[in-house]
């Protein structure tokens, strides 16, 4: 048997297992043999009993039951009877609440781990650098943390048990033929074992070809739906909407046909198995006829071989089951492998230190690149903010202010230089006390479908209402606010829906506000906007600029920057000049 997946998974399943769940895997594990072997005692016991139930006067014959009857005072073959027959009903009861409680256990620790896995990969997922994050995009990310952990467990590790339990059943059962008749077990063993193997043979590649293919197909189903939900209005008004749910659809048919295909092949091996076994009872009498003296026994041969093949069918069928199913499904542990290496840029410090900005704010000689971009992106960034300074930047799409606001935010790391926030640089130490100190409003603000209230604290639990009103206040969201029926606690819709452009900005804004931003990040603020929320915009600017909040605005529009003590103009990621508002607007008006 081709040991190779088995081997795999077992890898596998040791990265992810705690020692206490490898403990408890164990413990499952013997649980389980035990279960097994009960199942094979219960089905082996019947034979005797009726055997002596057949045959009168077999009771004093056989040479177990006669000295139990004597011991236990029979005085009656009937009573004898029936106290074996109700002796092997209360095992078979016994056996098989034993094994409904042990299958409870082996369930809930698969659903254990399974939830571990998840916790684990997505820990890993929320750890990536953020360009790493959006190489792999939001869909692929979704099917690695639901989809494939969960595939993993039904499809591996539940397999997995079912497979070894099965091995120990089937060994049982191949001893006792061993010890009772070896040539019988020669003859079985060469018609079954070949059939057993090429039966598996025949199912594994191709199953593994459609668990692979399952695997490509799931993602693009998952952003696709994401596609045609979040581009709702846009895909109706280009009548696009069909086009996507076409694909949608046909590709949704290839996963089905594919999963039944899978399923047909899980039931495959129950019909070659049975095909097997009818072979076997012929191969018997074969061997009864063609072997002298043996057709007395006949009835005996046919009998063991019917109950050892009543037991063995359908555990050699849960055992090729299993296989098909770990080759069907070993893409989830190549998955999940593909991520074991978690790509941290700046991996979070397990001892944060506390970090306070009291003076300046300095780019220091930055340079940053992307990981295989020819170009560098940022070529030795020397910027010095005071703090409570308003800074704005400008220059054409691609010259680099995005990037260069990423890497302020840690969400990109400076391969050379640094920030240094009064004089001492950031780095993975001082990581959660910056992201404390530090606020972003992009320009698509990120909307959850809640009320503003839990949009602007992030569904804080346990709401500052004080902060929250001068956060309400600051963004300029005050008169707005009151005039909804339910104030604060108005659900704004999906993404935000009911909101305009310019109120879903000043969302943001008020969310920088409530979590105590000392430096505010304005990305692209108003160069979506028409002029009325881009005056709604510039008032809630204009109204940060009297508090002592460090600013930095990316503005495509020069008017957002009249605030603003100095502007930075950027070209193919250097800084090229210095412009105070006023002289760059005379610039512009008389180039
Ligand atoms: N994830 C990424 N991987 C590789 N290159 C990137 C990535 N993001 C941005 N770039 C490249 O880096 C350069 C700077 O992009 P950036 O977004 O910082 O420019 P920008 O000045 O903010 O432009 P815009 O005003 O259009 O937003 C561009 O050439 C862009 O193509």
């Amino acid at each position: 048997m081709n040991t190779g997946i088995i081997r795999y998974s077992l890898d596998s399943i040791r990265y992810y297992l705690t020692t206490s769940q490898k403990r408890k895997a164990v413990w499952m594990f013997a649980l389980l043999l035990l279960s097994s072997f009960l199942d094979v005692v219960g089905l082996a016991s019947l034979v005797p009993v009726m055997m002596v139930a057949a045959e009168p006067g077999g009771i004093q014959k056989n040479k177990y039951f006669a000295p139990l009857y004597d011991s236990l005072g029979f005085q009656s073959d009937k009573n004898f009877l029936l106290f074996l027959i109700v002796s092997v009903f209360l095992f078979f009861l016994f056996k098989n609440l034993f094994s409904t409680w042990v299958n409870y256990l082996q369930t809930r620790f698969t659903a254990d781990v399974g939830l571990s896995i998840i916790k684990t990969q997505l820990t890993k997922y929320l750890n990536f650098p953020f360009w790493y994050f959006n190489d792999l995009g939001s869909a692929n990310l979704i099917n690695s943390t639901l989809q494939v952990p969960s595939t993993y467990v039904n499809m591996i590790l539940r397999p997995l048990f079912i497979f070894f339990s099965e091995v120990a059943v089937v060994l049982v059962i191949v001893l006792s033929i061993l010890l009772y008749k070896p040539l019988l077990l020669v003859i079985l063993a060469f018609v079954l074992v070949p059939t057993t193997l090429l039966t598996y043979r025949a199912l594994r590649a191709r199953s593994q070809v459609i668990g692979n293919r399952i695997n490509e197909l799931r993602p693009v189903s998952f952003g696709l739906i994401s596609d045609l939900f979040t581009g709702f209005a846009e895909l109706k008004l280009a009548n696009k909407q069909s086009r996507f749910r076409d694909q949608l659809v046909s590709n949704q048919q290839e996963i089905q046909k594919l999963d039944a295909e899978a399923y047909l092949y899980t039931l495959v091996p129950l019909k070659v198995i049975e095909m097997v076994a009818i072979l076997g009872v012929l191969t018997i009498f074969l061997y009864a006829i063609f072997v002298p003296g043996t057709s007395t026994n006949l009835i005996t041969l046919v009998g063991l071989f019917a109950a050892a093949a009543y037991r063995l069918m359908p555990s050699v069928n849960r055992m090729l089951m299993s296989l098909v199913q770990l080759k069907q499904s070993q893409y989830t542990i190549e998955n999940l492998e593909s991520f074991r290496e978690a790509k941290y840029d700046e991996a979070p410090h397990p001892q944060q230190l506390p970090l306070h900005f009291e003076s300046t704010l300095a780019f220091d000689n930055l340079h940053f690149s992307f990981p295989g971009a020819d170009n560098p992106t940022l070529q030795g960034i020397n910027i010095t903010i005071r703090k409570g300074e308003k800074i704005g930047f400008i220059g054409s799409s691609g010259s680099g202010k995005t990037t260069l606001m990423n890497v302020l935010l840690r969400f990109y790391t400076e391969q050379s230089g640094h920030i240094l926030l009064d004089g001492q640089p950031l780095t993975a130490q001082n990581l959660e006390a910056w992201h404390r100190v530090i606020g972003y409003v992009k320009q698509d603000t990120f909307l959850m479908e809640a009320s503003i209230k839990d949009n602007i604290t992030l569904g804080d639990p346990e709401v500052d209402a004080e902060r929250l009103r001068y956060a309400i206040d600051q963004a300029s969201l005050r008169s707005f606010v009151d005039g909804l029926p339910d104030g604060a606690d108005t659900h704004i819709g999906e993404r935000g829906s009911k909101l305009s452009g310019g109120q879903r900005q000043r969302i943001g804004i008020a969310r920088a506000m409530y979590k105590r931003t000392e430096v505010l990040v304005l990305d692209e603020a108003t160069s979506a906007l028409d002029n009325e929320t881009e005056r709604e915009v510039n008032e809630a600017i204009n109204k940060l600029s009297q508090t002592d909040i460090t600013i930095l605005i990316i503005a495509h529009r020069i008017t957002t920057l009249r605030e603003c003590d100095r502007i930075y103009e950027l070209r193919e990621g250097k800084v090229i000049a210095e412009h105070q508002y006023d002289s760059l607007m005379r610039q512009i008006v008389q180039p």
